[in-house]
């Protein structure tokens, strides 16, 4: 996780699991303590705060009725899969959807005020872009609707499209557009950034200029949301995962944190012909996965895997034990928290 040093940024705030949602076998979960994040007496509003927030489309429960705090200068990835709730979260305290029950405050504010003050800038997948216009025409029309926008400039640097200000909207590749989109998002000089999967369509190198960018935002103690579905993007740059699934959230904790909650080593093998009944039930392993004649074993005690494994197993070669990365938790959480 990228230490940004930033000034009230609590770092692990509050890994909680839901109670309702809590993950079964084969994957064991524990909750770990609450974390108490230290909040200085002074401190305003959170930059969002999202109470009982629900959202039904026809018999779809879309969200259902998700409490969140993020406190300013946290940097927040929102994850989960397909159709979780994640955008429709994102909508509602874009003030784009009405929730249906529950609230949202954006520093205190209505989503509504918040983006009239300019305080919340969101990176949406499909925001349209002024055809006829050039880069630049289009950033300055965005920032000229803020009361304390940046330079036009100044958010194209940021966004790595300076190079692209005289370039027709029409002209550009759909990672170009992203970045556009990235730069009408930082012009308005927001407190808060909300970002539904901000590097969808960018190749590598845009990617990395991308998050470069974003370092510089957050150095200034900014607020993030992003929603994702790179796993690596949240591991590497957020504070904080929160984790939906079927409209809650499930899991909300440091990477570490969420990491923490389903196993600790993964070891992998060439094994021919392995039972994974038996393989389940050595100690140490908390769920196991074979393709063709390699086995995975995510475990909650490697040591004891190990042991167990060779000697059972004296023919298991090619071994290797890894550290559990953010996309194993992701799919435990996935797998093991029921559909509604
Ligand atoms: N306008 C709509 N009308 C009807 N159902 C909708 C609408 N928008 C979203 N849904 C449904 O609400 C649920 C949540 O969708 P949402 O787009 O918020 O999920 P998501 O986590 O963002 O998914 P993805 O990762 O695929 O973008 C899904 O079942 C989706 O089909």
């Amino acid at each position: 996780m990228a230490d940004r040093g930033r000034a009230g940024n609590s770092n692990s705030a509050l890994a909680t699991i839901d109670p309702d949602n809590s993950v079964p076998d084969p994957v064991e979960v524990t909750a770990p303590a609450a974390v108490t994040v230290d909040t200085p007496a002074d401190a305003g509003p959170p930059a969002l705060a999202l109470t009982g927030l629900t959202k039904r489309y026809g018999d779809v429960l879309a969200v259902a009725g998700i409490d969140l705090t993020i406190p300013a200068g946290q940097v927040v990835a929102l994850l989960g899969p397909n159709g979780a709730g994640k955008s429709t979260t994102v909508d509602m305290l874009l003030g784009l959807t009405r929730p249906d029950a529950g609230e949202v405050r954006v520093y205190g504010d209505t989503p509504r005020g918040a983006v009239v003050k300019g305080r919340i800038g969101a990176m949406l997948q499909d925001a349209h872009l002024l055809e006829d216009s050039t880069v630049f025409e289009t950033v300055h029309m965005i920032a000229s609707l803020h009361h304390r926008p940046l330079p036009v400039m100044e958010a194209l640097r940021l966004a790595g499209v300076a190079d692209l200000a005289q370039r027709r909207c029409t002209k550009l590749s759909g990672g170009q557009k992203q970045r556009v989109r990235f730069a009408i998002a930082l012009v308005s000089n927001p407190d808060l950034l909300v970002l539904d999967e901000p590097t969808a369509a960018m190749d590598v190198s845009a990617r990395r200029a991308f998050w470069d960018s974003m370092r510089e935002f957050t150095t200034k103690g900014k607020t993030v949301l992003f929603a994702t579905h790179y796993l690596a993007e949240a591991e590497e740059f957020a504070d904080r995962v929160v984790f939906m699934r079927s409209g809650r959230i499930s899991a909300d904790g440091s990477v570490a944190e969420i990491k923490a909650l389903v196993s600790n080593r993964i070891i992998k093998t060439c094994l021919p012909g392995a039972d994974p009944q038996a393989l389940a039930a050595l100690p140490g392993v908390a769920s196991v996965d074979i393709r063709a004649d390699l086995v995975e074993l995510a475990c909650s005690d490697s040591d004891a895997a190990i042991r167990a494994l060779t000697a059972r197993h004296p023919e298991a070669r090619d071994i290797e034990i890894r550290a559990a990365g953010l996309e194993e938790a992701f799919l435990a959480l996935t797998r093991s928290t029921p559909d509604q």
